[in-house]
């Protein structure tokens, strides 16, 4: 960084403090209720205190700060707390790595995030980590500027938070929403815990598929083929094995087995009785014929790389005629077989397998699993089992079979494996669809048939309902993220919701289980609306009997015999329920799109159980990713940039800006150096700039043009900002802006006169006003030197005012931009040699003949039509009627619009302009005439309305 940056991140940095201390020691951002104004209660997801904050935090956060202070600006009485979520394995995960003594992790702490070194061997304590990093949290998002309500701050082990969590999970009891059950769930082998997406690197959520296996047996035991298709058991031609792995003989279900040796030690956690038995010798398997449990044809075993060990049980069907791969690999060995179809698409002779490899032949796995997902996806939409089944079909089946031909893909599936479990041909076994998915602790995590366990029943189709209306009603930003809620909510199934491990609030009627933290972080966000009344009041977790929380919450009873009862003076409890229902529904839940499959589905799921509709939360905003190295900047997975070094390099602002303002709402983004500093550099002039006006009282064509376009860029930032649309934002109040004043700075040095004071003044206050949600610290700095004493925070969001954008100066400023241009190409062509140009304007009846081509192309005429209709009495109108359509079919729709509205005297506007015109184009002079004088001057050239003649002139 060179020294007038670095210098100006000192200043940056001094400012920050300056404002940060006026806005806490001012209790700037402590919400009260306030009947008479409008409310707007939004929050983000909290953090888990296991690490400091990384510059991915700075988005979300960040993007939830930009809308509570817009909302201030809007006139509403914004609640924006934060709390901190200790609960489960994240922390104590971490606090065992620094106890273990990893080096790469000890690392990070020190030369990421400067922790001094004393302080490292403590952070081996869960708590003193959770507690240590909670401070260095609030610490970076003070520096960072957030508008928090910090009073309302807590943390989920506060045995009074534990107290709401163990009446949350007795309402979801009683409601039928908490089961006892047996469910296959994602699993820690070392920790012997189920793992949900907070459990694991990189929070991702275990997705759990079913696979069917279908029997094939031999004379050394049955071959189980693990497949998701069961629907094509009819075409298989062989089975594959992977030449590379180990395989033995397993025993289950009473039968013996032959499959990989990793696989079998997976499928032990979800079959009891599964037993390896031995070792099978590979060439062996290779000499084997399987018999199809469908057709009672043998087919043969061959070797095959593709085949995962891991994945289902290592022994895999080949069914060429329906599998890309299979065909693709069939072709590739060259073996001589004939691809079985057993599914019709219509229109389609050739079964799409063969087709689509032989038509594209596929250049790795990528492609290959391209055409996979377009074969499996057209099958199912638009296949039907094909009549051939039935002849394939062994004959004692085929009876038994006969529905299966014309069923549908999804009906054939279903058939099919019934048919195959009932016949003691198969079963069903799960299978982690995302694999690999890594525990925090570092192992690969398997699917487990948890039995006799606590879950929250996500599968409840009652539950499921209340969650589809209630996302039906919900506003979204990005609304696109819809599709995945939906998806969310329909594949959600039960989900293991306690843990032996970590911190956080037990089970109510089973104490050695702890509430895992995708479960206590469902609507903690009431919890925020009264903390501090419940606090403040010396209330303990003691007197929050359920009663308690049932009239906070639901408003149920009586508040006299609840306050008897609970020893909590009945003033206090109104004052809460109050509370609870000024703040609440909640108005907007901000988190990275990461939490979309859990957290803010659960977050749905368990507002829709436990609230009536009227509290129902009404938005959810889901940003898109900060990245590192090509991935999500995460703690687990390590790939991070530290939070407060970003804020001590650039300084706050810049930081904000250049993570907010790099990619859309939905977008993913990546920090970079050379970004931070080009918003560095824009703070740094808009900063001195606005040190630095002074001039006239002038007012014309260049003031009306800058006050038109701050009126058009307050309506487009105001539009964006409803939809969080931060880049765009940026994009106008760091960059656009400037170049609207530096041009009109230009125009009135041009026209050897100064800038207007109060209109550049008004300029900055308006750009500065509307900065200020994004860069509040210089904002508020700019501010006060222009001699207020308010705060931005009190002072309302500009509004677009009408009168103020000028048509005729947005056309002329356009109009001579796009003639600096014409000029400017010329010149290349003549190699910059020209000294001075003579520009040439249509006569201005010609103007109004383009004015009317506009009218009627905007009523829909065509080129045809209008020259008809015009009626041009002679060649040469007929020429210039033919030019004008053609010049107006091409004008962009605003500036047709604007010359609709105005007919330019062009002639004017360059005159009074053609000092600005030399100057952006290094000329020494720029005449302009009426077109009738190039006879006069002998030029052969033509001009059209808006689309002058330009010659120019050049010396020697
Ligand atoms: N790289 C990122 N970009 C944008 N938002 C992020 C990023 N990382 C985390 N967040 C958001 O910050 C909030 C808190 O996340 P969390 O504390 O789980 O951080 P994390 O880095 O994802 O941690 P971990 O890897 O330990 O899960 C969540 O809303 C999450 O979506």
């Amino acid at each position: 960084m060179n020294e007038v940056s670095s210098n100006f991140v000192s200043v940056l940095r001094e400012i920050a403090s300056k404002w940060q201390t006026v806005w806490s020691s001012g209790k700037v951002y402590d919400a009260e209720p306030d009947p008479k104004r409008p409310k707007f209660f939004l929050t983000a997801a909290f953090p888990y205190p296991n690490s400091p904050p990384h510059l991915g935090h700075a988005r979300t956060y960040g993007t939830a700060d930009v809308y509570a202070r817009y909302m201030r600006m809007k006139g509403y009485n914004v609640l924006f707390p934060l709390g901190f979520h200790f609960t489960g394995t994240p922390i104590i995960t971490m606090a065992d790595d620094i106890a273990r003594g990893d080096r790469e992790l000890i690392d990070i702490f020190k030369s990421i995030y400067d922790i001094p070194p004393d302080k490292i061997s403590m952070l081996a304590d869960p708590l003193f980590m959770a507690n240590y990093f909670k401070d260095e949290i609030k610490a970076a998002l003070t520096e960072m500027g957030m508008s928090l309500d910090w009073r309302r701050e807590f943390t989920t082990i506060d045995p009074e938070f534990s107290s709401f969590i163990t009446w949350q999970f007795k309402k979801l009891s009683e409601r039928g929403f908490v089961v006892k059950d047996t469910h296959p769930v994602g699993w820690c082998p070392v920790h012997n815990l189920p793992v949900g997406m907070h459990d694991t690197k990189g929070d991702v959520e275990p997705e759990i598929g079913e696979f069917t296996l279908i029997y094939f047996e031999t004379d050394s035991g049955i071959l189980p083929a693990a497949t998701l298709r069961p629907e094509t058991v009819l075409g298989v031609v062989c089975i594959w094995i992977n030449p590379s792995e180990k395989y033995v003989s397993v025993e289950m279900d009473g039968k013996k087995f032959i499959m990989a040796e990793k696989a079998a030690q997976k499928l032990a956690f979800q079959v009891d009785d599964l037993r390896i038995v031995d070792k099978v010798d590979h060439s062996k398997l290779l000499e084997l014929k399987a018999k199809n449990p469908l057709t009672n044809m043998f087919v043969p075993v061959i070797q095959a790389e593709f085949v995962d060990p891991l994945m289902g049980t290592g022994v895999v069907m080949s069914v060429p005629a329906h599998a890309p791969f299979d065909y693709f690999y069939i072709k590739k060995k060259g073996l001589k077989v004939t691809p079985i179809k057993v599914i019709d698409v219509p229109g389609e002779q050739v079964p799409l397998a063969v087709k689509l490899v032989d038509q594209h032949p596929p250049k790795g796995k990528e492609e290959l699993e391209k055409l996979t997902e377009e074969v499996y996806k057209t099958e199912f939409h638009r296949g039907k089992m094909s009549p051939d089944v039935l002849q394939l079909a062994a004959p004692q089946h085929r009876e038994e079979l006969s529905k299966l031909v014309g069923a549908s893909v999804k009906e054939a599936r279903e058939m099919l494996t019934s048919f195959l479990i009932r016949k003691g041909q198969g079963r069903r076994i799960y299978e982690m669809m995302n694999r690999p998915v890594y525990c925090r602790c570092g192992n690969e995590t398997v699917v487990k048939l948890l039995k006799d366990q606590w879950f929250l029943d996500y599968g409840n189709e009652k539950w499921k309902e209340l969650s589809r209306e209630l996302l039906a009603q919900m506003r979204l930003l990005p609304e696109e993220v819809r599709k995945d809620f939906q998806y969310s909510i329909e594949w959600l199934e039960k989900r293991a919701c306690a843990r032996t491990r970590g911190l956080g609030t037990p089970l109510p009627w089973d104490k050695r289980w702890i509430i895992e933290s995708l479960s206590d972080s469902t609507i903690y966000m009431a919890y925020y609306t009264f903390v501090k009344t419940m606090r403040d009041a010396g209330i303990r977790a003691t007197q929050l009997t359920p009663e308690v929380w049932d009239y906070l919450l639901l408003g149920e009873g009586d508040v006299k015999q609840v306050s008897q009862r609970s020893a909590i003076p009945e003033d206090v409890l109104s004052k809460m329920r109050n509370e609870f229902l000024y703040w609440y529904p909640l108005d907007s839940r901000h988190s990275g799109k990461d939490l979309i499959p859990n957290h803010l589905s659960f977050f749905i799921f368990n507002h829709a159980a436990i609230f009536p509709r009227e509290l129902w939360p009404k938005q959810i905003v889901v940003n898109g990713f900060v990245l590192y190295e090509g991935k999500k900047m995460s703690k687990s997975l390590r790939n991070i940039l530290s939070l407060r070094r970003a804020i001590r390099t650039y300084g706050a602002d810049t930081v904000r800006l250049t993570v907010l303002g790099g990619a859309e709402i939905g977008t993913d983004s990546n920090f970079t150096d050379s970004d931070a500093k080009s918003v560095l550099e824009q703070l740094r002039w808009l900063y001195e700039f606005s040190r630095s006006i002074t001039g006239s009282e002038t007012v014309d064509v260049p003031e009306r043009w800058l006050m038109s376009k701050l009126q058009l860029a307050v309506g487009d930032v105001t539009t964006a900002m409803e939809q969080l649309r931060l880049r765009e934002v940026m994009n106008t109040l760091v960059y656009k802006l400037r170049y609207y004043v530096e041009d009109y700075l230009d125009m009135v040095k041009a026209a050897n006169r100064g800038p207007n004071e109060k209109i550049l003044r008004q300029f900055i206050e308006t750009w500065i006003k509307m900065l200020f949600p994004l860069a509040p610290h210089i904002s508020q700095e700019i501010w006060s030197s222009l001699g207020h004493r308010t705060l931005l925070d009190t002072e309302k969001w500009p509004v677009m005012e009408s009168s103020l954008v000028d048509v005729e100066s947005e056309l002329s400023v356009e109009y001579i931009h796009s003639l600096i241009d014409d000029i400017k190409s010329i010149m290349n062509v003549v190699g910059g040699r020209a000294e001075e140009a003579s520009i040439y304007v249509a006569e201005r009846d010609k103007g109004e003949l383009l004015r009317k081509v506009i009218l009627e192309l905007k009523q829909g005429k065509g080129f045809g039509e209008l020259m008809k209709e015009m009626r041009p009495h002679d060649r040469e109108s007929a020429n210039l009627l033919r030019r004008v359509i053609e010049q107006a079919s091409q004008m962009k729709v605003e500036l047709r619009e604007k010359v609709l509205a105005i007919n330019l005297d062009e002639l004017s506007v360059i005159s009074k302009f053609s000092s600005y015109i030399a100057m952006k184009t290094g000329l020494k002079a720029v005449k302009a005439y009426e077109a009738s004088m190039m006879k006069v001057h002998g030029v052969k050239k033509d001009s059209l309305p808006m689309k002058p003649a330009i010659m120019l002139l050049t010396k020697g």
